[in-house]
């Protein structure tokens, strides 16, 4: 298959998991793709009402959705049938199309968007990275395997492959195979019922380095499990490097074999966990960098504000504003930024309703002090802080009246509050500790 129709295939997909099916059925489902030609994806369109509704409503978000595929800017291009029909030349952009997606690697199946030097590193991370860098540079010796895991888009993938990237540049003799487990248990059911063991055997014992993502996959897949435990030793006991990625550790996995369980535990386990709004930001600048686009600091601000979910909603969430801008040819502002993210899923997702209770228990745990000392009225400083932060939070996040907050808060009186309130205010303007304890309240509270 052509990189224009897988390309298609996954914008569609996007598509699909985002729109109604009344509208995926009429809009969506019809569109074939015809060629991709210089970043511009030529989608052909069965009437101009389509046409129309396509360039109103839909363009933004084909260009967000092939940005988060591709990392590349692509536009779309719609043409109509009979259009097309007159348009022999066609042809040859369709040839030419198939050179201007950013490619994997064919051998490794690596992308070579995925390196150290595109990764930021930040609390949640930090140790990931580290070992990851270990590991790229004495492959097979320090930990091995190395599991990295944790939530959904938080990096896992990009630091693997940052490991097999640096490997192949530092020696491009190297043989790294980067594979899925959904990837492995296909080839492997595939070798089976075509009796080719062997060949299947050779492909993943064969290479220095192993790297395979998700293995929470194996979960309830015995047969699979078996032969990759035969490959995992293979490979362990000839001192080559394995990588393995997962969304939770191996003996939470279901019915994952305790054999399998503890060999991933011989060498190093480390987790990624969601950034901070300082890494969030961080990322954003990065990101932005790579991809040229010219985005002022308050509005990468206001999206990672907005969005602390992962980093893959928030990079969609960056293409979506670039999007936005590029279709009212407008340059980025705050309230361009504002209205592009308007609506968006994620963050009716992050809004969920937080209670004055979750939020005194979640301020003294952040502080280490307990409920009651933030319900009390004891009046040292290290009390008496986070006790106003809990206030301003209750007042910000619930918009419970100020006499409610006040009862909440041991019976306080309104005025208490209040004072709580503007005190933690006008900090928040030029003390960076309150600043970065409230921002990062916000971000658990809204996890
Ligand atoms: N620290 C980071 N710096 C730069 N980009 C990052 C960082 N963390 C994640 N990303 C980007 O976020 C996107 C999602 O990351 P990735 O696919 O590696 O996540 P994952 O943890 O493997 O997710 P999944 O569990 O869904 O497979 C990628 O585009 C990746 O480049």
């Amino acid at each position: 298959m052509t990189n224009y129709q897988t390309l298609w295939e996954q914008i569609r997909d996007e598509f699909k998991n985002h729109v109604s099916p009344t509208t995926y059925a009429t809009w969506i489902k019809p569109v074939i793709p015809v060629a991709l030609n210089k970043n511009q994806l030529i989608l052909e369109l069965p009437s101009p009402l389509h046409r129309d509704y396509w360039k109103a409503k839909l363009s933004p978000r084909l260009v967000e959705y092939a940005y988060k595929i591709t990392q590349t800017d692509i536009t779309p291009k719609f043409v109509l049938k009979e259009e097309l029909q007159q348009k022999q030349q066609m042809e040859q952009s369709i040839q030419s199309a198939n050179q201007s997606v950013p490619t994997f690697k064919k051998r490794t199946h690596l992308n070579p968007n995925y390196t150290f030097q595109k990764f930021v590193v930040g609390k949640g991370n930090q140790m990931a990275h580290a070992a990851a860098l270990v590991v790229s540079d004495d492959p097979g010796k320090m930990y091995d395997p190395l599991l990295i895991y944790g939530g959904v888009g938080l990096g896992k993938t990009h630091l693997m492959q940052a490991i097999g990237n640096r490997i192949m540049q530092k020696d491009p003799k190297k043989r790294v195979k980067y594979v899925t487990s959904e990837a492995f248990t296909n080839d492997f059911v595939k070798s089976v019922q075509q009796h080719k063991s062997e060949k299947f055997r050779k492909e993943y014992r064969d290479v220095d380095v192993l790297l395979v993502d998700d293995i929470e996959f194996f979960a309830d897949k015995g047969g699979t499990q078996e032969e990759f435990f035969h490959t995992f030793n293979d490979l362990y006991d000839d001192g080559k490097q394995i990588v393995l990625t997962s969304d939770r550790l191996p003996n939470e996995i279901p019915k994952l074999q305790d054999r399998l369980v503890s060999r991933f535990a011989w060498g190093l386990s480390v987790d990624i966990t969601r950034p901070d709004l300082a890494t969030r930001i961080a990322i954003l600048k990065s990101k932005a960098k790579f991809a040229h686009i010219r985005i002022p600091n308050n509005c990468l601000e206001y999206i990672a504000q907005s969005i602390n979910s992962n980093v893959r909603e928030l990079e969609g969430a960056l293409s979506r504003v670039k999007a936005y801008a590029r279709f009212r040819q407008a340059s980025i502002t705050l309230s361009l930024t504002k209205n592009a993210l308007h609506g968006l899923d994620i963050q009716k997702a992050n809004s969920k309703a937080i209670s004055i209770p979750a939020i005194q228990k979640m301020v003294a745990s952040y502080f280490n002090v307990s409920v009651r000392d933030i319900k009390g009225k004891k009046r040292v400083k290290t009390i008496v802080i986070p006790r106003q932060i809990a206030m301003y939070l209750s007042r910000e996040i619930t918009k419970t009246s100020l006499p409610k907050i006040g009862k909440a808060f041991g019976g306080k009186d309104h005025t208490t509050v209040i004072h709580a309130y503007d005190k933690i205010k006008k900090n928040l303007k030029t003390n960076p500790d309150i600043q970065n304890y409230v921002e990062d309240l916000k971000g658990e509270l809204q996890r």
